[in-house]
C-alpha cells in the first residue's frame, strides 16, 4: 500500500510516508544483527528510491554538510532548526554538550522524522545516514563533512509537494535560518577575548549587566537600543550605499558612571562577543593588523580608556610624510592614523556587524581626528547618577518598587542627589552593604550628606577666590590712577596667585 502512485493528497502523502519510514527503520533494525550492513544499506535506500519515484507530486530536496568543500549554511541551519521540532515520540537522538554550553543539545538520529507545516504546506524532514556499515549513528549533531571518516555519509531529505517549491525555496528555507540564527544567538555562550602575548586569549563573558539594570535616563537608554537595533536591520542598506557594515559609539563621562556596564549591556543584548583591545601593548601596526584581521564578525572591539590607552598625539608627530593611508601593510610604530585606517578603512571592509566602542574619562583630551562627525556614529555621556538612576539601582540591589509605596527616604535622597554629586558606582557600593532596605538607604543619606557638605564646601571656596579676584580687580582700577610702580606689583602679585 506504501507504493500505489494514487496518492490522493499531499496529507495521506506524508501519512504513508511516515509510515514507511517508520517501517524501514523497524525493518532496519531488526535486519541489523542478521543482514550485513552493506546490504542494508542497499535495501534501504532502494525502497526509498522506489517509494520517491512512485510519487510524481512530491520533490525532495537533499541537504547535506559539503558546499564546496566548505559548510554548508543550509545544513547547518536545519540541524539547529529541527533541534527545536524534535517529536515527543522520537526514538532515536543524539545527544552532545561542548564545554562551554550550559544546557545539552539533543539532534535528530539515523531516520528520525520531524513533521513541519509552514504557510499552510506540509513539510517532511528526515534524517539519513547512509554506508560506513554498522559504526555508531552519528546523527544530525555537529559534524562538519556529510560524509565522515568511516565512509558513511549524512544529510537531511526535506519532502514537500512539488508545487510549493519556489514558496519553500525562497521562503521557507530562509525562515528556517533565521529561526535557527535565532536559537543559535540565544543558546550563544559569549566571548571576551582579551590580549595575552600579542594574542586573543577567550573566557566566557559572565557580566550580568543588561539594558534592565543599567542606571541611565530612560531617554538616552532607548535611543542607545534602538540605535543598535536599527544597525543590525540594516545589512542591505550598508550593502547598498558600499558602507561597511560597522558602527561606532564613543562612552565618555567619569570612572564609575558605567562605560564599561554600558559595554558589557551592549554585548549581552547583540549577542556579540567582546574584544578588549589594550592599545597600549600593541606597538606595531602590523601587530594590530594581525589582531583585527583575527576577531569575528558579529563582534564588539573595545578600547578603554583612549586618552590614556597610548599617547597617540606623540606617535602622530613620529609620523613620517606620507604614511598613513597603508600603515596597516608597514612595520613602523602605531600611529593614530594607522587606527583610524583599520577601522575605517581596510578591517571594516573585511568584517561584518561590527562595533566599535572606544570609552574614555577625558573627551576633551582626545585628539579632534577622533571626535570628526563620521568616525564615531555615536557619543554617549555617562554621568553622575540622577534619581531616576538611583532608583532603577534601588530595584536592582534592594528590589525596591517605586509605584506601589516610595521608600520613605526617596524625596530626601531625591534633594541630596540634585545637581549629580555621586556616580552610579558609588550608590550601588552603598546599596550593597546592607540587605536591610531601610540599613542601606540610611547609610546612603549619610554618604550623601557628607559628600554634599564638601561639594558646598568647595563651592564656597570658589566664590571666596572669585570675591577675591573680584576685589583684586577693583583694587587694580583704583591704583591705575596711582603710581605706575606700584601697579606692576599688584599685577604681578595676582598672576602669580592665579598661577
Ligand atoms: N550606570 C550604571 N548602571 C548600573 N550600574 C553601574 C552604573 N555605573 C556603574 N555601575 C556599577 O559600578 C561598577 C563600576 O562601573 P563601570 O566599571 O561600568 O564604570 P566605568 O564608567 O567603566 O568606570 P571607569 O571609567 O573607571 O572605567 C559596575 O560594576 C556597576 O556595578
Ligand atoms: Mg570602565
Amino acid at each position: 500500500m506504501f507504493f500505489s502512485t494514487d496518492l490522493p493528497s499531499p496529507t495521506s502523502f506524508f501519512t504513508a510516508y511516515a509510515s514507511m519510514a517508520g517501517y524501514m527503520m523497524m525493518i532496519r533494525s531488526m535486519a541489523h544483527e542478521l543482514i550485513p550492513a552493506p546490504i542494508q544499506d542497499f535495501i534501504y535506500s532502494s525502497l526509498r528510491s522506489l517509494f520517491h519515484r512512485s510519487s510524481s507530486t512530491t520533490l525532495t530536496l537533499t541537504i547535506d554538510d559539503d558546499n564546496m568543500g566548505m559548510s554548508n549554511e543550509i545544513y547547518r541551519a536545519a540541524q539547529t532548526y529541527l533541534s527545536t521540532k524534535i517529536s515527543p515520540d522520537a526514538i532515536r537522538l543524539r545527544i552532545s554538550k561542548g564545554h562551554k554550553d550550559k544546557h545539552v543539545n539533543l539532534y535528530l538520529s539515523d531516520g528520525e522524522i520531524v513533521n513541519d507545516v509552514y504557510q499552510d504546506v506540509e513539510l517532511k524532514w528526515i534524517f539519513v545516514t547512509d554506508g560506513g556499515g554498522d559504526k555508531k549513528s552519528g546523527g544530525g549533531g555537529g559534524r562538519r563533512s556529510s560524509v565522515d571518516d568511516d565512509g558513511k555519509s549524512e544529510y537531511f531529505e526535506l519532502s514537500f509537494d512539488k508545487k510549493h517549491k519556489d514558496l519553500i525555496l525562497n521562503s521557507y528555507i530562509p525562515y528556517v535560518e533565521t529561526k535557527a540564527k535565532e536559537i543559535r544567538d540565544e543558546r550563544r555562550i559569549l566571548m571576551l577575548h582579551s590580549l595575552n602575548s600579542l594574542r586573543w586569549e577567550p573566557v566566557i563573558l559572565e557580566h550580568p549587566s543588561t539594558f534592565e539594570t543599567m542606571a541611565m535616563e530612560d531617554e538616552l537608554k532607548r535611543d542607545v537600543i534602538a540605535d543598535l537595533d536599527r544597525f543590525i536591520r540594516r545589512k542591505d542598506f550598508y550593502k547598498r550605499v558600499g558602507k561597511a557594515w560597522k558602527r561606532g559609539y564613543l562612552l565618555y563621562g567619569p570612572p564609575g558612571t558605567g562605560k564599561s556596564s554600558l559595554v558589557a549591556a551592549m554585548a549581552n543584548y547583540l549577542k556579540f562577543d567582546v574584544y578588549d583591545l589594550q592599545l597600549a601593548s600593541v606597538m606595531r601596526d602590523s601587530d594590530l593588523r594581525r589582531l583585527l584581521l583575527a576577531t569575528r564578525n558579529r563582534s564588539i572591539l573595545v578600547i578603554e580608556d583612549i586618552d590614556c590607552a597610548v599617547d597617540l598625539p606623540n606617535r602622530v608627530e613620529q609620523q613620517q610624510p606620507g604614511e598613513g593611508k597603508n600603515r596597516g601593510e608597514s612595520q613602523g610604530p602605531l600611529t593614530l592614523s594607522g587606527l583610524l585606517n583599520f577601522i575605517d578603512g581596510l578591517w571594516s571592509s573585511c568584517g561584518d556587524e561590527r562595533i566599535i566602542i572606544f570609552t574614555t574619562n577625558h573627551k576633551d583630551r582626545l585628539d579632534p581626528a577622533l571626535l570628526r562627525p563620521g568616525r564615531m556614529d555615536m557619543h554617549i555621556y555617562m554621568g553622575h547618577c540622577t534619581f531616576q538612576g538611583f532608583k532603577r539601582l534601588a530595584s536592582n540591589y534592594l528590589c525596591l518598587n517605586d509605584t506601589t509605596m516610595p521608600h520613605r527616604l526617596y524625596p530626601e535622597i531625591e534633594r541630596l542627589m540634585e545637581g549629580g554629586v555621586i556616580t552610579p558606582a558609588q550608590v550601588a557600593e552603598e546599596l550593597m552593604k546592607s540587605e536591610d532596605a531601610d540599613m542601606a538607604l540610611e547609610g546612603l543619606v549619610s554618604v550623601l550628606e557628607r559628600m554634599r557638605f564638601k561639594a558646598d564646601e568647595s563651592s564656597q571656596v570658589i566664590m571666596k577666590e572669585e570675591g577675591r579676584l573680584e576685589m583684586d580687580e577693583m583694587a587694580l582700577k583704583r591704583d591705575a590712577e596711582g603710581s605706575p610702580r606700584k601697579n606692576r606689583k599688584r599685577i604681578k602679585k595676582l598672576v602669580l596667585f592665579w598661577t
